[in-house]
Protein backbone atom coordinates (compact mmCIF):
# COMPACT_ATOMS: atom_id res chain seq x y z
CA UNK A 1 0.00 0.00 0.00
CA UNK A 2 2.71 2.66 0.57
CA UNK A 3 4.49 1.57 -1.92
CA UNK A 4 1.68 1.99 -4.09
CA UNK A 5 1.18 5.49 -2.86
CA UNK A 6 5.06 6.45 -3.31
CA UNK A 7 4.04 5.49 -6.98
CA UNK A 8 1.75 7.61 -7.23
CA UNK A 9 3.46 10.59 -5.13
CA UNK A 10 6.25 9.86 -7.50
CA UNK A 11 4.33 9.58 -10.68
CA UNK A 12 2.35 12.76 -9.84
CA UNK A 13 5.35 14.97 -9.24
CA UNK A 14 7.35 13.75 -12.21
CA UNK A 15 4.24 14.79 -14.50
CA UNK A 16 4.07 18.24 -12.72
CA UNK A 17 7.29 18.75 -12.56
CA UNK A 18 7.61 18.01 -16.21
CA UNK A 19 4.50 19.82 -17.78
CA UNK A 20 4.33 23.26 -16.04
CA UNK A 21 3.07 24.72 -19.13
CA UNK A 22 1.93 23.33 -22.06
CA UNK A 23 0.87 25.24 -25.11
CA UNK A 24 -2.61 24.83 -27.09
CA UNK A 25 -2.57 24.14 -30.24
CA UNK A 26 -4.77 26.30 -32.51
CA UNK A 27 -8.44 24.99 -32.52
CA UNK A 28 -9.73 23.99 -35.46
CA UNK A 29 -11.91 27.06 -36.85
CA UNK A 30 -15.22 25.83 -35.84
CA UNK A 31 -17.63 24.62 -38.80
CA UNK A 32 -21.22 23.83 -37.44
CA UNK A 33 -21.54 20.69 -40.20
CA UNK A 34 -19.48 19.12 -41.15
CA UNK A 35 -18.66 18.27 -44.88
CA UNK A 36 -21.41 15.67 -46.03
CA UNK A 37 -19.32 13.39 -48.49
CA UNK A 38 -22.25 10.91 -48.60
CA UNK A 39 -25.98 12.07 -48.94
CA UNK A 40 -28.13 11.56 -45.88
CA UNK A 41 -29.93 8.43 -46.09
CA UNK A 42 -33.13 10.15 -44.36
CA UNK A 43 -36.74 10.03 -46.87
CA UNK A 44 -39.04 12.74 -46.58
CA UNK A 45 -41.63 10.63 -45.27
CA UNK A 46 -39.70 9.61 -42.35
CA UNK A 47 -39.05 13.29 -41.57
CA UNK A 48 -42.87 13.55 -40.99
CA UNK A 49 -43.19 10.62 -39.19
CA UNK A 50 -40.44 11.69 -36.75
CA UNK A 51 -42.31 14.71 -36.05
CA UNK A 52 -45.73 13.40 -33.90
CA UNK A 53 -47.42 16.40 -31.98
CA UNK A 54 -49.87 14.45 -30.39
CA UNK A 55 -48.51 13.29 -26.72
CA UNK A 56 -50.34 10.80 -25.39
CA UNK A 57 -49.87 9.96 -21.49
CA UNK A 58 -48.62 13.22 -19.92
CA UNK A 59 -49.36 12.65 -16.27
CA UNK A 60 -49.86 16.06 -14.39
CA UNK A 61 -46.13 17.26 -13.60
CA UNK A 62 -44.70 13.88 -14.33
CA UNK A 63 -42.14 12.48 -17.20
CA UNK A 64 -43.67 12.38 -20.35
CA UNK A 65 -42.39 11.55 -23.78
CA UNK A 66 -41.35 14.56 -25.89
CA UNK A 67 -43.15 15.02 -29.33
CA UNK A 68 -41.13 12.77 -31.30
CA UNK A 69 -41.71 9.79 -28.65
CA UNK A 70 -45.71 9.96 -28.96
CA UNK A 71 -47.11 7.20 -31.66
CA UNK A 72 -50.16 6.24 -31.38
CA UNK A 73 -51.57 3.19 -29.15
CA UNK A 74 -51.89 0.34 -31.37
CA UNK A 75 -55.31 -2.19 -30.91
CA UNK A 76 -54.01 -4.32 -28.73
CA UNK A 77 -56.52 -6.11 -26.33
CA UNK A 78 -56.96 -4.66 -22.89
CA UNK A 79 -55.97 -6.91 -19.75
CA UNK A 80 -59.18 -8.43 -18.70
CA UNK A 81 -60.35 -10.31 -15.54
CA UNK A 82 -60.17 -13.57 -17.00
CA UNK A 83 -56.49 -12.11 -18.59
CA UNK A 84 -55.32 -12.37 -14.62
CA UNK A 85 -56.75 -15.07 -13.54
CA UNK A 86 -54.44 -16.83 -16.35
CA UNK A 87 -51.40 -14.53 -15.17
CA UNK A 88 -52.42 -15.97 -10.90
CA UNK A 89 -52.62 -19.12 -12.04
CA UNK A 90 -49.03 -19.57 -13.81
CA UNK A 91 -47.32 -17.42 -11.50
CA UNK A 92 -48.89 -17.18 -8.32
CA UNK A 93 -47.89 -14.78 -5.75
CA UNK A 94 -45.71 -13.24 -9.00
CA UNK A 95 -48.63 -11.50 -10.38
CA UNK A 96 -48.33 -7.69 -9.67
CA UNK A 97 -51.23 -5.38 -9.80
CA UNK A 98 -50.70 -2.96 -6.71
CA UNK A 99 -50.49 0.59 -8.23
CA UNK A 100 -48.02 1.40 -6.22
CA UNK A 101 -45.72 -1.39 -6.74
CA UNK A 102 -45.61 -1.08 -10.36
CA UNK A 103 -44.53 2.65 -9.96
CA UNK A 104 -41.22 2.13 -10.40
CA UNK A 105 -41.13 -0.25 -13.29
CA UNK A 106 -43.61 2.10 -15.11
CA UNK A 107 -40.95 4.75 -15.16
CA UNK A 108 -37.69 4.83 -16.96
CA UNK A 109 -34.13 5.39 -15.08
CA UNK A 110 -34.24 9.19 -16.43
CA UNK A 111 -37.58 9.93 -15.33
CA UNK A 112 -38.34 10.89 -18.67
CA UNK A 113 -40.45 8.49 -19.93
CA UNK A 114 -43.59 6.76 -18.41
CA UNK A 115 -46.26 3.92 -18.96
CA UNK A 116 -49.38 3.29 -16.91
CA UNK A 117 -49.47 -0.45 -17.17
CA UNK A 118 -51.39 -2.60 -14.47
CA UNK A 119 -49.89 -5.79 -14.89
CA UNK A 120 -46.08 -6.57 -13.49
CA UNK A 121 -45.32 -10.16 -14.48
CA UNK A 122 -42.39 -12.13 -12.75
CA UNK A 123 -41.69 -15.30 -14.24
CA UNK A 124 -38.73 -18.12 -12.68
CA UNK A 125 -38.52 -19.96 -15.55
CA UNK A 126 -38.26 -20.40 -19.17
CA UNK A 127 -41.07 -22.65 -18.99
CA UNK A 128 -43.29 -19.72 -17.33
CA UNK A 129 -41.96 -17.14 -20.00
CA UNK A 130 -43.20 -19.37 -23.07
CA UNK A 131 -46.62 -19.76 -21.13
CA UNK A 132 -47.00 -15.79 -20.97
CA UNK A 133 -46.16 -15.56 -24.26
CA UNK A 134 -48.52 -17.87 -25.86
CA UNK A 135 -51.42 -16.67 -24.04
CA UNK A 136 -50.84 -12.70 -24.86
CA UNK A 137 -50.16 -13.59 -28.60
CA UNK A 138 -53.68 -15.75 -28.75
CA UNK A 139 -55.35 -12.87 -26.60
CA UNK A 140 -53.15 -10.01 -28.51
CA UNK A 141 -51.68 -8.53 -25.38
CA UNK A 142 -49.03 -6.24 -25.77
CA UNK A 143 -45.63 -6.91 -23.48
CA UNK A 144 -43.13 -4.94 -22.69
CA UNK A 145 -40.08 -7.19 -21.94
CA UNK A 146 -37.90 -5.21 -18.62
CA UNK A 147 -34.33 -6.26 -17.17
CA UNK A 148 -33.60 -3.62 -14.68
CA UNK A 149 -34.66 -0.72 -15.89
CA UNK A 150 -31.64 1.17 -16.29
CA UNK A 151 -31.79 1.83 -20.35
CA UNK A 152 -31.68 5.80 -21.33
CA UNK A 153 -33.56 5.67 -24.51
CA UNK A 154 -36.91 4.85 -23.28
CA UNK A 155 -36.71 1.32 -24.20
CA UNK A 156 -37.40 -0.37 -21.08
CA UNK A 157 -40.90 0.93 -19.89
CA UNK A 158 -44.13 0.74 -21.38
CA UNK A 159 -45.19 3.23 -23.81
CA UNK A 160 -49.14 2.80 -22.64
CA UNK A 161 -50.56 -0.73 -20.93
CA UNK A 162 -48.56 -3.17 -22.02
CA UNK A 163 -47.58 -5.93 -19.79
CA UNK A 164 -44.76 -5.60 -17.94
CA UNK A 165 -43.04 -9.07 -18.20
CA UNK A 166 -39.75 -8.45 -15.96
CA UNK A 167 -36.84 -11.08 -15.77
CA UNK A 168 -35.84 -9.90 -11.85
CA UNK A 169 -36.31 -13.41 -10.86
CA UNK A 170 -34.97 -15.27 -13.46
CA UNK A 171 -31.19 -14.83 -11.32
CA UNK A 172 -29.75 -18.01 -11.34
CA UNK A 173 -26.12 -18.91 -12.55
CA UNK A 174 -26.77 -22.06 -14.44
CA UNK A 175 -23.32 -23.39 -15.20
CA UNK A 176 -19.43 -22.39 -15.18
CA UNK A 177 -16.58 -23.75 -16.51
CA UNK A 178 -13.54 -23.08 -15.19
CA UNK A 179 -10.86 -24.17 -18.68
CA UNK A 180 -12.78 -22.52 -21.06
CA UNK A 181 -14.24 -19.49 -19.22
CA UNK A 182 -17.98 -20.04 -20.69
CA UNK A 183 -20.80 -18.69 -18.07
CA UNK A 184 -24.35 -20.27 -18.83
CA UNK A 185 -26.73 -17.85 -16.32
CA UNK A 186 -30.52 -16.66 -16.67
CA UNK A 187 -31.16 -13.48 -18.15
CA UNK A 188 -32.01 -11.66 -14.53
CA UNK A 189 -28.60 -11.93 -13.53
CA UNK A 190 -27.78 -8.56 -12.25
CA UNK A 191 -24.17 -8.14 -13.77
CA UNK A 192 -22.33 -6.53 -10.99
CA UNK A 193 -23.48 -10.03 -8.73
CA UNK A 194 -22.16 -12.15 -12.10
CA UNK A 195 -18.66 -10.48 -11.98
CA UNK A 196 -18.32 -11.24 -7.91
CA UNK A 197 -19.21 -14.63 -8.89
CA UNK A 198 -16.40 -14.62 -11.73
CA UNK A 199 -13.64 -12.72 -9.77
CA UNK A 200 -13.73 -15.45 -7.20
CA UNK A 201 -13.33 -17.87 -9.50
CA UNK A 202 -10.42 -15.75 -11.22
CA UNK A 203 -11.95 -14.49 -13.94
CA UNK A 204 -14.38 -11.67 -15.13
CA UNK A 205 -17.30 -10.51 -17.11
CA UNK A 206 -16.40 -9.41 -20.46
CA UNK A 207 -18.18 -5.92 -19.91
CA UNK A 208 -18.68 -3.59 -16.98
CA UNK A 209 -21.07 -0.52 -17.19
CA UNK A 210 -21.83 2.38 -14.77
CA UNK A 211 -25.06 0.88 -14.17
CA UNK A 212 -23.92 -2.70 -12.85
CA UNK A 213 -25.60 -2.40 -9.96
CA UNK A 214 -28.66 -2.87 -11.53
CA UNK A 215 -28.51 -3.75 -14.94
CA UNK A 216 -29.18 -7.20 -15.87
CA UNK A 217 -27.43 -9.62 -18.06
CA UNK A 218 -30.49 -10.61 -20.07
CA UNK A 219 -31.29 -6.74 -21.18
CA UNK A 220 -27.55 -5.95 -21.69
CA UNK A 221 -27.84 -8.79 -24.37
CA UNK A 222 -30.82 -7.52 -25.65
CA UNK A 223 -29.49 -3.60 -26.07
CA UNK A 224 -26.12 -4.84 -27.22
CA UNK A 225 -24.56 -2.79 -24.32
CA UNK A 226 -21.09 -1.69 -24.78
CA UNK A 227 -19.33 -0.05 -21.81
CA UNK A 228 -15.98 0.20 -20.27
CA UNK A 229 -13.88 -2.51 -21.51
CA UNK A 230 -15.15 -2.88 -25.22
CA UNK A 231 -11.80 -1.62 -26.32
CA UNK A 232 -10.65 -4.76 -25.15
CA UNK A 233 -12.77 -7.28 -25.31
CA UNK A 234 -15.02 -6.76 -27.95
CA UNK A 235 -18.63 -6.24 -28.00
CA UNK A 236 -21.41 -8.48 -26.90
CA UNK A 237 -21.64 -9.85 -30.54
CA UNK A 238 -18.29 -11.45 -29.92
CA UNK A 239 -18.47 -12.64 -26.57
CA UNK A 240 -22.07 -14.02 -26.46
CA UNK A 241 -21.62 -17.73 -27.57
CA UNK A 242 -25.49 -18.72 -27.27
CA UNK A 243 -28.78 -17.30 -26.11
CA UNK A 244 -32.00 -19.08 -25.15
CA UNK A 245 -35.08 -16.93 -26.17
CA UNK A 246 -38.67 -16.87 -26.09
CA UNK A 247 -40.50 -15.43 -29.34
CA UNK A 248 -43.53 -13.76 -29.64
CA UNK A 249 -45.96 -17.13 -29.91
CA UNK A 250 -43.93 -18.97 -26.57
CA UNK A 251 -42.09 -21.21 -29.22
CA UNK A 252 -38.61 -21.85 -27.06
CA UNK A 253 -35.48 -21.08 -29.80
CA UNK A 254 -32.18 -23.18 -27.46
CA UNK A 255 -29.74 -21.30 -29.17
CA UNK A 256 -27.24 -21.92 -25.74
CA UNK A 257 -24.19 -23.06 -26.97
CA UNK A 258 -20.98 -22.68 -25.45
CA UNK A 259 -19.22 -23.37 -28.55
CA UNK A 260 -16.67 -20.71 -29.38
CA UNK A 261 -16.96 -21.78 -33.27
CA UNK A 262 -20.24 -23.01 -34.80
CA UNK A 263 -20.48 -22.29 -38.26
CA UNK A 264 -23.78 -24.04 -38.84
CA UNK A 265 -26.19 -21.99 -40.84
CA UNK A 266 -27.77 -18.43 -39.85
CA UNK A 267 -26.05 -17.03 -36.51
CA UNK A 268 -29.66 -16.42 -35.31
CA UNK A 269 -28.24 -15.35 -31.97
CA UNK A 270 -27.04 -11.53 -33.24
CA UNK A 271 -30.83 -11.43 -34.32
CA UNK A 272 -31.76 -10.89 -31.16
CA UNK A 273 -28.59 -9.13 -29.29
CA UNK A 274 -29.16 -5.37 -30.33
CA UNK A 275 -32.81 -5.85 -30.42
CA UNK A 276 -34.39 -4.48 -27.55
CA UNK A 277 -37.06 -6.74 -27.24
CA UNK A 278 -38.80 -6.15 -30.30
CA UNK A 279 -38.11 -9.85 -31.61
CA UNK A 280 -38.25 -12.45 -28.66
CA UNK A 281 -37.66 -12.14 -24.71
CA UNK A 282 -34.02 -13.58 -23.82
CA UNK A 283 -34.17 -15.92 -21.24
CA UNK A 284 -30.75 -17.19 -20.63
CA UNK A 285 -27.11 -15.93 -21.90
CA UNK A 286 -23.67 -18.00 -22.49
CA UNK A 287 -20.97 -15.93 -22.37
CA UNK A 288 -17.30 -16.32 -22.79
CA UNK A 289 -15.20 -14.96 -19.96
CA UNK A 290 -11.19 -13.61 -19.75
CA UNK A 291 -9.47 -14.94 -17.15
CA UNK A 292 -9.09 -12.10 -14.34
CA UNK A 293 -6.12 -9.87 -14.76
CA UNK A 294 -2.89 -10.08 -12.10
CA UNK A 295 -2.17 -6.79 -12.51
CA UNK A 296 -4.50 -3.59 -13.36
CA UNK A 297 -3.76 0.17 -13.38
CA UNK A 298 -5.72 3.36 -13.48
CA UNK A 299 -3.95 6.46 -15.00
CA UNK A 300 -5.28 9.76 -14.86
CA UNK A 301 -4.31 12.15 -17.18
CA UNK A 302 -4.99 16.35 -18.24
CA UNK A 303 -4.32 17.08 -21.46
CA UNK A 304 -4.97 20.86 -22.60
CA UNK A 305 -6.49 19.87 -26.05
CA UNK A 306 -8.24 16.94 -27.71
CA UNK A 307 -5.38 17.51 -30.25
CA UNK A 308 -3.30 16.30 -27.64
CA UNK A 309 -5.77 13.74 -25.97
CA UNK A 310 -5.67 12.32 -29.39
CA UNK A 311 -2.15 11.90 -29.58
CA UNK A 312 -1.67 10.10 -26.28
CA UNK A 313 -4.58 7.57 -27.36
CA UNK A 314 -2.23 6.92 -30.04
CA UNK A 315 0.74 6.98 -27.90
CA UNK A 316 -1.21 4.63 -25.91
CA UNK A 317 -2.52 2.55 -28.24
CA UNK A 318 1.04 1.75 -29.60
CA UNK A 319 3.27 1.47 -26.43
CA UNK A 320 0.62 -0.35 -23.71
CA UNK A 321 -0.53 -2.44 -26.48
CA UNK A 322 -1.87 -5.58 -25.06
CA UNK A 323 -2.17 -4.84 -21.85
CA UNK A 324 -4.57 -1.71 -22.61
CA UNK A 325 -8.05 -2.51 -21.60
CA UNK A 326 -9.74 0.74 -21.62
CA UNK A 327 -9.22 4.47 -22.94
CA UNK A 328 -11.85 6.95 -21.62
CA UNK A 329 -12.51 10.53 -21.19
CA UNK A 330 -14.34 13.51 -20.07
CA UNK A 331 -14.26 16.93 -20.58
CA UNK A 332 -13.68 20.39 -18.07
CA UNK A 333 -17.42 20.62 -18.00
CA UNK A 334 -17.87 17.11 -16.50
CA UNK A 335 -15.55 17.71 -14.16
CA UNK A 336 -17.37 20.81 -12.95
CA UNK A 337 -20.75 18.94 -12.55
CA UNK A 338 -18.97 15.86 -10.51
CA UNK A 339 -17.42 19.25 -8.45
CA UNK A 340 -20.21 20.45 -8.18
CA UNK A 341 -23.23 17.99 -7.64
CA UNK A 342 -20.97 15.33 -6.66
CA UNK A 343 -19.02 16.49 -4.15
CA UNK A 344 -16.27 14.91 -6.06
CA UNK A 345 -12.60 16.49 -5.95
CA UNK A 346 -10.44 16.40 -8.98
CA UNK A 347 -7.65 14.40 -8.48
CA UNK A 348 -5.28 16.37 -10.77
CA UNK A 349 -4.92 20.10 -11.49
CA UNK A 350 -7.35 21.78 -13.83
CA UNK A 351 -7.26 20.78 -17.19
CA UNK A 352 -9.79 21.15 -20.10
CA UNK A 353 -9.90 17.27 -20.93
CA UNK A 354 -9.34 14.62 -18.61
CA UNK A 355 -8.01 10.75 -19.65
CA UNK A 356 -8.95 7.78 -17.31
CA UNK A 357 -6.41 4.54 -19.22
CA UNK A 358 -6.77 1.39 -17.78
CA UNK A 359 -4.25 -1.27 -18.13
CA UNK A 360 -5.21 -4.99 -17.33
CA UNK A 361 -2.31 -7.67 -17.84
CA UNK A 362 -0.45 -10.89 -16.23
CA UNK A 363 2.65 -9.51 -15.23
CA UNK A 364 2.78 -6.79 -12.73
CA UNK A 365 6.66 -5.24 -13.23
CA UNK A 366 6.17 -5.60 -17.13
CA UNK A 367 2.98 -3.56 -17.04
CA UNK A 368 3.86 -1.18 -14.69
CA UNK A 369 7.17 -0.61 -16.69
CA UNK A 370 5.23 -0.48 -20.05
CA UNK A 371 3.15 1.98 -17.97
CA UNK A 372 6.52 4.19 -16.43
CA UNK A 373 7.94 4.10 -20.53
CA UNK A 374 4.60 5.60 -22.12
CA UNK A 375 3.92 8.12 -19.27
CA UNK A 376 7.66 8.97 -19.62
CA UNK A 377 7.05 9.90 -23.25
CA UNK A 378 3.64 11.25 -23.10
CA UNK A 379 5.53 13.89 -20.15
CA UNK A 380 8.18 14.87 -22.37
CA UNK A 381 6.43 15.41 -25.45
CA UNK A 382 3.88 17.54 -23.39
CA UNK A 383 0.90 15.28 -24.45
CA UNK A 384 -0.44 15.49 -21.09
CA UNK A 385 0.07 18.28 -18.10
CA UNK A 386 -1.07 16.35 -15.03
CA UNK A 387 -1.87 12.97 -13.67
CA UNK A 388 -1.72 10.07 -11.29
CA UNK A 389 -2.04 6.85 -11.14
CA UNK A 390 -3.07 4.04 -9.13
CA UNK A 391 -2.48 0.16 -8.75
CA UNK A 392 -4.83 -0.40 -5.29
CA UNK A 393 -8.04 -0.77 -5.38
CA UNK A 394 -9.68 1.69 -3.91
CA UNK A 395 -7.86 4.24 -5.47
CA UNK A 396 -8.73 2.33 -8.71
CA UNK A 397 -12.73 2.66 -8.05
CA UNK A 398 -11.81 6.64 -6.86
CA UNK A 399 -10.78 7.30 -10.39
CA UNK A 400 -12.86 5.18 -12.06
CA UNK A 401 -15.68 6.91 -10.31
CA UNK A 402 -15.12 9.93 -12.30
CA UNK A 403 -15.55 8.67 -15.28
CA UNK A 404 -18.61 6.59 -13.97
CA UNK A 405 -20.75 9.24 -12.61
CA UNK A 406 -20.88 11.52 -15.00
CA UNK A 407 -24.13 10.31 -15.71
CA UNK A 408 -25.28 10.71 -12.18
CA UNK A 409 -23.84 14.02 -12.14
CA UNK A 410 -26.10 15.20 -14.93
CA UNK A 411 -29.25 14.18 -13.33
CA UNK A 412 -28.45 16.91 -10.60
CA UNK A 413 -28.00 19.37 -12.97
CA UNK A 414 -31.39 19.97 -14.88
CA UNK A 415 -33.31 17.78 -17.59
CA UNK A 416 -30.86 15.64 -19.44
CA UNK A 417 -31.07 15.68 -23.63
CA UNK A 418 -28.78 12.74 -24.02
CA UNK A 419 -26.89 12.12 -27.61
CA UNK A 420 -24.55 8.76 -27.64
CA UNK A 421 -22.67 9.29 -31.17
CA UNK A 422 -19.99 6.84 -33.10
CA UNK A 423 -17.93 8.96 -35.27
CA UNK A 424 -14.63 9.09 -36.70
CA UNK A 425 -12.57 9.36 -33.07
CA UNK A 426 -10.60 12.19 -34.41
CA UNK A 427 -13.99 14.01 -35.27
CA UNK A 428 -15.95 13.49 -31.32
CA UNK A 429 -14.98 16.47 -29.75
CA UNK A 430 -15.60 18.43 -32.84
CA UNK A 431 -19.14 18.14 -32.37
CA UNK A 432 -19.22 19.28 -28.79
CA UNK A 433 -18.03 22.24 -29.61
CA UNK A 434 -20.10 22.89 -32.63
CA UNK A 435 -22.78 22.56 -30.59
CA UNK A 436 -21.89 24.96 -27.70
CA UNK A 437 -21.50 27.34 -30.35
CA UNK A 438 -25.10 26.36 -32.30
CA UNK A 439 -26.79 26.74 -28.75
CA UNK A 440 -25.31 29.85 -27.43
CA UNK A 441 -26.88 30.33 -23.83
CA UNK A 442 -29.81 28.72 -24.52
CA UNK A 443 -28.40 25.35 -22.31
CA UNK A 444 -27.83 25.16 -18.98
CA UNK A 445 -24.14 22.79 -19.57
CA UNK A 446 -23.12 20.80 -22.74
CA UNK A 447 -21.02 18.21 -22.11
CA UNK A 448 -18.50 15.49 -23.76
CA UNK A 449 -17.11 12.46 -22.91
CA UNK A 450 -17.25 9.02 -23.71
CA UNK A 451 -15.27 6.40 -24.93
CA UNK A 452 -12.87 7.36 -27.24
CA UNK A 453 -11.39 4.07 -27.82
CA UNK A 454 -14.43 3.19 -29.29
CA UNK A 455 -14.79 6.44 -31.18
CA UNK A 456 -17.99 6.73 -28.88
CA UNK A 457 -18.83 10.31 -27.83
CA UNK A 458 -21.48 10.71 -25.25
CA UNK A 459 -23.05 14.22 -26.09
CA UNK A 460 -25.25 15.80 -23.20
CA UNK A 461 -27.51 18.75 -22.72
CA UNK A 462 -29.33 19.84 -19.82
CA UNK A 463 -31.72 22.42 -19.13
CA UNK A 464 -33.10 23.74 -15.76
CA UNK A 465 -36.51 21.70 -16.70
CA UNK A 466 -37.75 20.36 -20.02
CA UNK A 467 -37.42 22.50 -22.87
CA UNK A 468 -39.24 22.22 -26.12
CA UNK A 469 -37.62 24.90 -28.11
CA UNK A 470 -34.22 23.69 -26.61
CA UNK A 471 -35.23 20.25 -27.86
CA UNK A 472 -36.07 21.98 -31.47
CA UNK A 473 -32.48 23.46 -31.56
CA UNK A 474 -30.68 20.74 -30.74
CA UNK A 475 -32.33 17.96 -33.59
CA UNK A 476 -32.16 17.44 -35.96
CA UNK A 477 -28.94 19.22 -35.84
CA UNK A 478 -27.43 16.77 -34.05
CA UNK A 479 -28.23 13.41 -36.16
CA UNK A 480 -27.29 16.03 -38.95
CA UNK A 481 -24.37 16.62 -38.20
CA UNK A 482 -23.82 12.93 -37.18
CA UNK A 483 -25.06 11.83 -40.63
CA UNK A 484 -22.64 14.35 -42.08
CA UNK A 485 -19.69 12.06 -40.67
CA UNK A 486 -21.36 8.71 -41.94
CA UNK A 487 -21.16 8.52 -38.07
CA UNK A 488 -24.52 6.54 -36.07
CA UNK A 489 -26.73 8.34 -34.06
CA UNK A 490 -26.66 5.34 -31.24
CA UNK A 491 -23.28 3.81 -30.94
CA UNK A 492 -24.67 1.71 -27.48
CA UNK A 493 -27.70 2.47 -26.16
CA UNK A 494 -30.20 1.96 -29.16
CA UNK A 495 -33.48 3.37 -30.42
CA UNK A 496 -35.86 2.75 -27.66
CA UNK A 497 -38.71 4.97 -27.98
CA UNK A 498 -36.50 8.16 -27.82
CA UNK A 499 -34.61 7.69 -31.29
CA UNK A 500 -36.59 5.19 -33.10
CA UNK A 501 -37.82 7.43 -35.73
CA UNK A 502 -34.31 8.97 -36.46
CA UNK A 503 -32.82 5.64 -37.69
CA UNK A 504 -32.58 6.50 -41.34
CA UNK A 505 -29.93 8.84 -40.10
CA UNK A 506 -27.77 6.02 -40.11
CA UNK A 507 -29.52 3.08 -41.76
CA UNK A 508 -30.28 3.19 -45.45
CA UNK A 509 -34.35 2.54 -46.64
CA UNK A 510 -33.53 -0.90 -48.01
CA UNK A 511 -32.34 -2.09 -44.49
CA UNK A 512 -34.72 -0.71 -42.40
CA UNK A 513 -37.77 -1.80 -44.71
CA UNK A 514 -35.54 -5.75 -44.17
CA UNK A 515 -35.56 -5.24 -40.35
CA UNK A 516 -39.14 -4.36 -40.50
CA UNK A 517 -39.41 -8.05 -42.67
CA UNK A 518 -37.78 -9.75 -39.91
CA UNK A 519 -40.08 -8.00 -36.90
CA UNK A 520 -43.21 -9.19 -39.13
CA UNK A 521 -41.91 -12.96 -39.34
CA UNK A 522 -41.19 -13.18 -35.59
CA UNK A 523 -43.42 -11.05 -34.14
CA UNK A 524 -46.47 -10.98 -36.61
CA UNK A 525 -49.47 -9.42 -33.97
CA UNK A 526 -46.13 -6.85 -33.11
CA UNK A 527 -47.27 -7.84 -29.64
CA UNK A 528 -43.57 -7.01 -28.41
CA UNK A 529 -41.75 -4.39 -27.14
CA UNK A 530 -44.26 -2.43 -29.35
CA UNK A 531 -42.87 1.21 -30.40
CA UNK A 532 -39.40 1.03 -29.97
CA UNK A 533 -36.25 0.49 -32.62
CA UNK A 534 -38.69 0.78 -35.57
CA UNK A 535 -39.80 3.89 -37.26
CA UNK A 536 -43.40 4.05 -37.12
CA UNK A 537 -43.68 3.98 -40.50
CA UNK A 538 -43.04 0.42 -40.45
CA UNK A 539 -45.88 -0.27 -37.94
O1 LIG B 1 -25.33 8.93 -19.65
C1 LIG B 1 -24.82 8.78 -20.75
O2 LIG B 1 -25.10 9.52 -21.70
C2 LIG B 1 -23.79 7.65 -20.96
C3 LIG B 1 -23.96 6.46 -20.08
C4 LIG B 1 -22.94 5.35 -20.34
O3 LIG B 1 -23.07 4.84 -21.61
C5 LIG B 1 -21.53 5.76 -20.05
O4 LIG B 1 -20.65 5.44 -20.87
O5 LIG B 1 -21.26 6.32 -18.99
ZN1 LIG C 1 -21.19 4.72 -22.65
Amino acid sequence: MAGVFHTTLALRTALRYLSPSCTLTSAATARLLPPGSRKLLLPASSVQSGVCSRRLHAGAGGPTPSPAAAPDRLPFSKVTQEDLDFFKKVLPGRTITDPDLLEANNVDWLKSVRGYSEVLLRPQTTEEVSQILRYCNSRNLAVNPQGGNTGLVGGSVPVYDEIILSTALMNNILTFDGVSGILTCQAGCILENLSNYLEERDYIMPLDLGAKGSCQIGGNVATNAGGLRLLRYGSLRGTVLGLEVVLADGQVLDCLATLRKDNTGYDLKQLFIGSEGTLGVITAVSILCPRKPKSVNVVFLGCETFEQLLQTFKLCRGMLGEILSAFEFLDSECMRLLNTHLKLPNPITDCPFYVVIETAGSNPTHDEEKLHNFLEEAMTSSLVTDGTVATEDTKIKALWSMRERVTESLTHDGFTYKYDISLPVERIYQLVTDMREHLGDRAKSVVGYGHVGDGNLHLNITSPAKDPALLAAIEPFVYEWTAGCQGSISAEHGLGLKKRNYIYYSKPSQAVALMGNIKAMLDPKGILNPYKTLPDNLR
